[in-house]
């Protein structure tokens, strides 16, 4: 037996209600509950269920939550030749899927999230669906397949026919003309870069987005963006709560950087670092072909270095990686200038890959800080590329006595245009398929993604409430210190520190 339970402000897990409703019917998703805060945290109570053995759920929102007696029809899926002869094509309602897959025998069974998938009844009516699609922030490989996806997503399989763009990101909802989106539109898209929509920063105007939501009868909203996206996707959906509005708003996560907590991986991520082993080998090149040869390579990643970490892994002529989540340091012994001159003395080259989030401590102490932000309210970096070759230059050239023949690749924006590869492009099929499965299934404010594998629907808070970075004190990062032979530029206090802070984030 399950019951609800929701988490109060200062965490005290109180339980509320329970039955079974869930495994018999379709409309039980009671015990969502507002407390009229101020901000959506502390006005949406997530929705948990817990089970035993530790067993716990966190649950994502559903219309019937708040609106009372919906009807609901049977999956048009059902009459799908092409999936009707699966043996059990939709997803069972009780199937969640464990976000902590290694385990003790004792370990109480944790964290789940709903699984992602085709119900066997759909709150919405085919001809009544008036879905819109919105891309916002930077740019990644795959946001065309996605739109494109879902396009099709919606048409093939549900037979929805109504599909709006809204252009320029979310200002488009209430400044830009909308355009109608049909298979025949969006059937060859992803094969281009960029999106066929246009994105934007900043413009977040929760009313006039709703409004324009309201006005215009959509009942469906998918969205696509990065973290500060996501957010907007959670108030957007508070809003349309608030109203008690039918409106049915996935969030499908996008972030070449892949710093979205919860999922495995976001789309693009793996074109991204495709895309850099074609810069890293350009710069080994160089760098082999010329006496003390320095190839320098400026990847993205703002706040988490993944992409650099993947890219230097998957390359294995890199000799120093450096990320925004490892600190570094220049001079004296065990620094960066003594690495390289080791480096190059045994070698005659060498290669580093740097994210762009990369010692921004050190360039502020040495360039005047200029406190700058986009319009989404994300700081603006220097450009570390630069100032570390200018610095690298300098050291040689006046302290030290080896002559070195710098080549620096700025790849940043060259990663993030391309086309999507064809892992992303399969991976993005089944994200869009996902978010449509759930939206016409009743379920809102959500974020869909792979979850050790499985695609799961996953509550606006888990995504928004911090950013995934990578850990230096975990596997991964050996590993990588381990190619390179990098110094890991950390004391022993350091490394102690960077794990009490682990321990204490996991507790
Ligand atoms: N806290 C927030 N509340 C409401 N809207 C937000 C919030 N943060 C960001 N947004 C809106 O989300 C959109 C995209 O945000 P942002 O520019 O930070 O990109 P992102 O989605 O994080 O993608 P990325 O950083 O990966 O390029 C912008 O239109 C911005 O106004
Ligand atoms: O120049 P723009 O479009 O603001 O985007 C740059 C940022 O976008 C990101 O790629 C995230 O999408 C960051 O890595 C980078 O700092
Ligand atoms: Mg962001």
């Amino acid at each position: 037996m399950e019951s609800m339970v929701s988490v109060s402000n200062d965490g005290v897990a109180e339980i509320f209600a329970s039955d079974d409703q869930e495994k018999a019917g379709l409309n039980p998703r009671s015990g969502f509950i507002s407390t009229g805060g101020a901000g959506l945290l502390n006005d949406l109570q997530p929705k948990i269920v817990s089970g035993d053995f530790g067993y716990i759920l966190e649950d994502v929102p559903h219309l019937s939550d708040y609106i009372p007696d919906l009807p609901t029809y049977t999956n048009p899926l059902q009459y799908n030749p092409a999936y009707s002869v699966v043996k059990q094509y939709f997803v069972d309602h009780d199937d969640t899927v464990a976000q902590k897959i290694v385990v003790h025998k004792n370990s109480p069974r944790g964290i789940h999230f709903r699984r992602a998938g085709p119900r066997q009844r759909v709150y919405f009516k085919s001809d009544e669906v008036r879905a819109c699609i919105v891309t916002c922030g930077g740019l990644c490989p795959g946001l065309n397949t996605v739109i494109r996806e879902i396009v099709c997503g919606l048409h093939h399989m549900y037979d929805v026919t109504r599909v709006l763009g809204i252009v320029g990101g979310y200002r488009g909802f209430y400044s830009k003309n909308t355009i109608s989106l049909t298979p025949k539109f969006v059937n060859d898209i992803h094969k281009r870069g960029g999106t066929i929509l246009g994105t934007s920063r900043g413009g977040h105007d929760t009313k006039k987005i709703v409004d324009s939501i309201q006005d215009r009868g959509i009942n469906q909203v998918y969205i696509l963006g990065g973290d500060g996206t996501q957010k907007g996707a959670a108030v957007i959906f508070e809003e349309i709560r608030r109203r008690g509005l039918k409106v049915a708003v996935a969030g499908i996560p996008k972030t070449i950087d892949n710093d979205i907590p919860v999922i495995d991986k976001s789309f693009g991520f793996d074109t991204a670092v495709e895309e850099a082993q074609r810069a890293i080998n350009a710069a080994h090149v160089e760098a082999t072909s010329i006496e003390n040869g320095i190839g320098l390579v400026k990847l993205m990643g703002r706040y988490s270095g993944f992409i650099a970490m993947y890219a230097t892994l998957a390359s294995r002529d890199v000799d120093c990686c450096l990320i925004p989540e490892s600190p570094f340091y220049l001079e004296g012994p065990g620094g960066l200038f003594e690495y390289i001159e080791k480096r190059l003395k045994e070698n005659g080259h060498m290669v580093i890959v740097i994210a762009e989030g990369a010692g921004q401590e050190l360039l502020s102490e040495s360039l005047s800080s200029i406190d700058q932000q986009d319009a989404s309210g994300n700081k603006l970096l220097q450009d570390v590329g630069l100032w570390i070759s200018q610095r690298i230059k300098d050291h040689f050239s006046k302290r030290s006595k080896m002559a070195i023949n710098l080549k620096y690749i700025d790849l940043m924006y060259m990663i993030r245009a391309v086309p999507s590869n064809a892992s992303d492009n399969v991976f993005c099929t089944l994200l869009a398929q996902s978010a449509v499965h759930g939206a016409m299934a009743g379920y809102t404010g959500f974020t869909v993604g792979p979850v050790n594998g499985r695609h799961a629907y996953i509550p606006f808070h888990r995504i928004i409430e911090k950013q995934h970075k990578v850990v230096i004190t975990d596997r991964m990062w050996a590993r990588l210190l381990a190619s390179t032979n990098q110094p890991s530029f950390l004391s022993i206090k350091d490394v102690e520190a960077s794990k009490t802070e682990i321990n204490l984030h996991n507790c």
